[in-house]
This record gives C-alpha cells, sequence and structure tokens, in this order.
C-alpha cells in the first residue's frame, strides 16, 4: 500500500500510470469521498449458449457426440451422467418437453416478477442465440463498451447508410438538414440490411431494447457463416472502420454535442448520453477577428498537436491539450471554438456543468465522448464555485445531500490530467472566462490549460478582417472611413461582437462604415463620462486611513496580530517565557 503526498502538479496520477503500466496491472479509481460500486458479470458467451441449446436439442447419436456439442468449460458444469439420462423414446421425449415447457412458463413469470429489467433484457438477448442456424455466427456490437463509446458502433451507424438497401429492409429513416446536400438514410430499429465482402454475405440488424426506467439500449447485430469468422474479425470490421472515418472526411460534418440535447427519457438513464447535431457554425480562421500573430500561433499549435502522436506517447503524458479562453463577452471565445472545430474537423462536446450531479454524472458523460473532439466548457467561473478545491460543489447546495454525491473542482481536474485524461486520444479541452482571476489556480497550472488565450477588445487589424467579412473591403479597396474606424478603435474599448452589430447594418458600405463611426464616437464619449464620474466620486470621498480598497488589508492584518498574539500568550503559559514580535 502506498498513500502519494506531495504539491499540485508534481506527477501523482502521471506516476500511478506508469505503475500500472509497468506491471500490466489494471486501476481502480476509488474516490475518497465516493461510493463503492459492485460489478456481477454474467460470463456465459455466445458459444455457450449456442452448445446448451444444441445439447439440448439433438439428443440422438452416440453419447461423445453429446459431450463434444459442449464448450469445454460447460462439460465441467453438466457432468456426462446427467446427459445419459435423457429420455430417447417419442412419449417420454414429448411429456419431457410438456415437463421442460411447464417449468419454463414457471420460471419465465417467476422472472417477469422477480428479476429487474435490465437483467430479463439481458437474458433475453441470450436466449434468441437458440434460434439462430447453427452454422452462423452473430457478432453484437453495443453502442457502449463499458462506459467509454464503442467505436465499431459508431463505424457501423456511419457505414452502413451507404450501403445498398436489402429487398428484406421494410422501412429505414431518412434525414435532411439545410447543410446537407441530400437526403440521408439509417436503419430503422429491428431491419435488416445485406452487405458482401469478399464474398462474404453479412447480414446487419440494428436492434433497439426498450427499458422505461434505464434507457433505452441500442446495438447492432452482424451474421454471417462462422467459417467466416475470422476474415470478418480480422479484415472486415477494420474496413467498415477504415470506410466510417472516409465517409466522415468527405462530407465534412462536425457534430456537436450537448448533454441538453438528449430527451429526459435518456436523461434518466444511468449512462447519460450526449445528443447531437451537426455543427453548422460557419467561423473559420479567415473570419475570426483577432491579432494575426495570436492565430498563427494557435493554427501553429493545434498543427504541431495533431501530428505529435509518438512524442505524447515518448515523453509519457496522455494526447491532449488544454486551451483557456479569456475575454469580455462579445469578443469571439465561441467563434474561436467553433474555428478550431472547423479546422481540425473535431466534434464538439459542449458541457454544461450546472447540470451534471456529481462526479460519477461527469465521468460517465465525459468517457462516452469520442477521440479527436473538443470538449466545450463554457463560462466555468459561472457555473460552479472554484474558490476552494476540496469543497466546490453545485451552487444549489443541498446539506442533505452526502458529500460522495457531489461534483467537485478535483473530479473535473482528474479528468482534465489525472488518470482518467489517458481514457482517450486526441482530446482538446477548451474552458472560457469572462473572468480568469475569479478561476481556482489549481485549474490554471501549466499542464492542465496548457495555452491561455486572452480575447481582447477590437483592434485595428481585428476590424479589417470584420470589414473584409461583412463589406469585402480588403487593402486593395479601402474605404476613405476605415483610417478613421481605425483610429477610434484604438482608443475604445468596444468589443467584436459590437463592430460585427454595427457593419451588418447595412450593404452599403458608406452607410455601415458611417453607423460605426459615429457608434464608436458614442461609446467613446459615454466612456470619458463614467471615468470622469468615478474620478469626481473618488475626489469627494473623504481621506482616511480606511477607504474601500484599504479596509480588507486592515482588517486582514488586524486579525493576524490577534491570531499572534493569542498563540504567544499560550507559549507562555506553556513555557514560562514569552517574547512579542511584530511584523509588519
Ligand atoms: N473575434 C471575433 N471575430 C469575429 N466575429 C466575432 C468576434 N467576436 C465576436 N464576434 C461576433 O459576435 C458574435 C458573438 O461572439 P462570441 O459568441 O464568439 O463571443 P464570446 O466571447 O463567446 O461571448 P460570450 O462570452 O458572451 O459567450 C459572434 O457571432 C460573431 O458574429
Amino acid at each position: 500500500m502506498a498513500t502519494m503526498y506531495c504539491p499540485l502538479g508534481t506527477g501523482k496520477s502521471s506516476l500511478i500510470a506508469a505503475m500500472a503500466s509497468y506491471l500490466k496491472f489494471d486501476v481502480y479509481d476509488f474516490e475518497n469521498k465516493g461510493v463503492v460500486v459492485y460489478y456481477i458479470s454474467f460470463d456465459f458467451g455466445i458459444e455457450d449458449w449456442g452448445s446448451i441449446a444444441a445439447a439440448l436439442i439433438y439428443k440422438t447419436g452416440n453419447e461423445r457426440n453429446k459431450i463434444q456439442l459442449l464448450t469445454p468449460r460447460l462439460q465441467h458444469m453438466f457432468s456426462l451422467n446427467n446427459l445419459k439420462e435423457m429420455p430417447t423414446t417419442a412419449s417420454s421425449l414429448f411429456s419431457a418437453y410438456a415437463s421442460v415447457a411447464g417449468s419454463m412458463m414457471l420460471v419465465r413469470s417467476m422472472a417477469n416478477d422477480l428479476l429487474p429489467p435490465p437483467l430479463r433484457s439481458y437474458i433475453s438477448s441470450k436466449l434468441s442465440y437458440l434460434f439462430t442456424p447453427l452454422s452462423s455466427i452473430t457478432l453484437v456490437i453495443e453502442e457502449y463498451s463499458g462506459a467509454a463509446c464503442n467505436q465499431v458502433y459508431q463505424a457501423a451507424e456511419v457505414y452502413l447508410p451507404t450501403i445498398n438497401i436489402s429487398p428484406s429492409t421494410k422501412s429505414f429513416r431518412v434525414r435532411k438538414t439545410n447543410r446537407q446536400r441530400s437526403i440521408s438514410r439509417a436503419m430503422d430499429k429491428n431491419q435488416q440490411v445485406a452487405d458482401t465482402f469478399e464474398n462474404v454475405d453479412l447480414t446487419w440488424q440494428y436492434t433497439v431494447t426498450e427499458n422505461k426506467k434505464y434507457g433505452n439500449t441500442h446495438q447492432f447485430e452482424l451474421s454471417f457463416h462462422r467459417k467466416h469468422r475470422d476474415k470478418v474479425i480480422g479484415s472486415y470490421l477494420p474496413y467498415v472502420l477504415a470506410r466510417a472515418d472516409a465517409i466522415k472526411e468527405e462530407e465534412k460534418v462536425v457534430k456537436l454535442y450537448s448533454s441538453h440535447l438528449c430527451s429526459e427519457y435518456d436523461r434518466s438513464y444511468s449512462k447519460r448520453k450526449w445528443g447531437s447535431v451537426n455543427l453548422e457554425h460557419p467561423s473559420t480562421f479567415d473570419t475570426v477577428a483577432m491579432e494575426p500573430e495570436m492565430k498563427k500561433m494557435i493554427v501553429e499549435d493545434l498543427d504541431r498537436f495533431v501530428r505529435r502522436k509518438e512524442f505524447y506517447k515518448k515523453v509519457g503524458k496522455a494526447w491532449k491539450r488544454g486551451y483557456l479562453l479569456y475575454g469580455p463577452p462579445g469578443t469571439g471565445k465561441s467563434s474561436l471554438i467553433a474555428a478550431m472545430a472547423n479546422y481540425l474537423r473535431f466534434d464538439v462536446y459542449d458541457l454544461e456543468l450546472s447540470g451534471v450531479q456529481n462526479n460519477s454524472d461527469l465521468r460517465k458523460l465525459l468517457l462516452s465522448t469520442t477521440n479527436r473532439s473538443i470538449l466545450v466548457i463554457e463560462d466555468i467561473d459561472c457555473t460552479v464555485d472554484l474558490q476552494n478545491r476540496d469543497n466546490w460543489e453545485d451552487k444549489s447546495q443541498d446539506p442533505t445531500r452526502s458529500t460522495s454525491n457531489k461534483l467537485t473542482l478535483s473530479g473535473l481536474l482528474n479528468f482534465i490530467d489525472g488518470l482518467w485524461s489517458s481514457c482517450g486520444d486526441e482530446r482538446i479541452i477548451v474552458f472560457t472566462t469572462n473572468h480568469k482571476d475569479r478561476l481556482d489556480p489549481a485549474l490554471l497550472r501549466p499542464g492542465r490549460m496548457d495555452v491561455h488565450i486572452h480575447m481582447s477588445y477590437c483592434t485595428p487589424s481585428g476590424f479589417k478582417v470584420l470589414a473584409s467579412n461583412y463589406l469585402d473591403i480588403h487593402e486593395d479597396n479601402l474605404h476613405s472611413l476605415c483610417g478613421e474606424v481605425e483610429g477610434l478603435i484604438k482608443s475604445t474599448e468596444v468589443t467584436p461582437a459590437e463592430v460585427a452589430e454595427e457593419l451588418m447594418k447595412s450593404d452599403d458600405a458608406d452607410v455601415a462604415l458611417g453607423g460605426l463611426v459615429n457608434f464608436l464616437k458614442r461609446k467613446r464619449i459615454e466612456s470619458e463620462k463614467r471615468k470622469e464620474e468615478e474620478e469626481a466620486r473618488k475626489a469627494k470621498r473623504p481621506k482616511t486611513d480606511h477607504n474601500a480598497s484599504d479596509e480588507g488589508e486592515a482588517v486582514d492584518l488586524k486579525l493576524e496580530i490577534v491570531v499572534n498574539v493569542e498563540l504567544l500568550w499560550c507559549d507562555a503559559h506553556c513555557t514560562g517565557t514569552v517574547q512579542f514580535g511584530l511584523e509588519v
């Protein structure tokens, strides 16, 4: 047993990861205040159920064959003697059948009454294999692998709509959004499509198991002749994964996932899921108004990040990068995130922390995000109280909630660069805030937020980008008002959002720029007036040693002195000697 105690950012999680990878041990991450969860696993495999069925149905042939129908480990469970005692005449077979059927009905009604729905659905899905032809085999591709997304499932979702509809398909789903050029289709539940790969016939089926309490489970079932098992697993599935990547690349659709986009029904599901829409934000690095050097720095940083897979491996770091975007509202933080997503073609996961109940919920949500994605937590200073790492909780504090049932900063940090951060590749994490000073230093330390980007008020070069976006004004066709606008922008705090709003008011550059000049002049007058009023207020304030800004310090100092004196007084009692000293 080992206890690690050291300051923030000194590599506790990395050491644990290194120990686990050196020893090839699994890691169980128990939160110190967390709830212990017991997992019960049912490990009858497909083969086992098939062989149980085979042993029950084929009661002919010699005893050796009967035993061979069972997989080796089931041979231990079902003894030879039990099989020998199975009946062989038609009448005894019929009465055996009747008694088995009666027992089955009894078992089924007991199961309906006693077993929880997920367990029932698990058992019924396993029993369905009894009815598949023995020559064929079915691969079950579930949506989730443990808590993480199953990439084969996701690839099947992309690939299957591109293969021809089978004659046996009775229904399929169609959709088209504003941005899609053509209608896309998807498999409907319980429908099949056929595919052929290197002369192997394959059948895909999409199934949804409904469960009101725990939410629906989705899966694909891929059936084929069992003699092709190696080819399907070794060649066909990798082909489907590669095709899905290529299709996504061709479609160039970036998705925006949000935990708020899933239905209430899905939310109650213990494995909370993300709902998605296509990210149709047109922002690119060309359209974002910011200093050209900063833009160049960000693009180079992103390029370096995506090509550094081996580097991250070599230095023993999870392949992820954290960006902190800070600045006043309307300076383009969201636009920059969209530009990053469009540039990298990474999906965006928009996480609203206010809707996350506890660390366990957060973990489920984050584990179900995919690789090559951007996780965004906007306005991180507003959603939760970040002041204290240990007491970081949802603002709606409920004293009745146990301490283990909370969202904590440690829980989030653990995902950013703790052990959990390694559960995925090529991840970008972006936090945005209007108040960087309000963030816990633990969040800002190097290694967590690798790049801090200040999104400032509009600058002359930012204006040039906006003028080009909105009015097609470029270096070679500069408008006579551009010089005046740039001069005003230098001396006025105006956000790119405000400038953009003015430029949108007319297609006529004279009108739009004229409006912007007036707006900037008004803004400058207002801000000068505010400054004068502030200075007048300061001048009117009585001159004391305890004005507002000094008061806090004075109180702190007083408290400190009282505490010191008390401690020294205690010392005096205990030791009989006392020395007073005061350092200010
Ligand atoms: N730097 C920018 N470049 C281009 N357009 C911008 C920029 N900043 C703001 N805008 C315009 O203003 C709108 C609002 O900007 P955006 O939402 O990106 O700002 P924000 O900093 O994320 O604001 P908030 O902090 O309120 O979320 C955008 O739709 C865009 O049209």
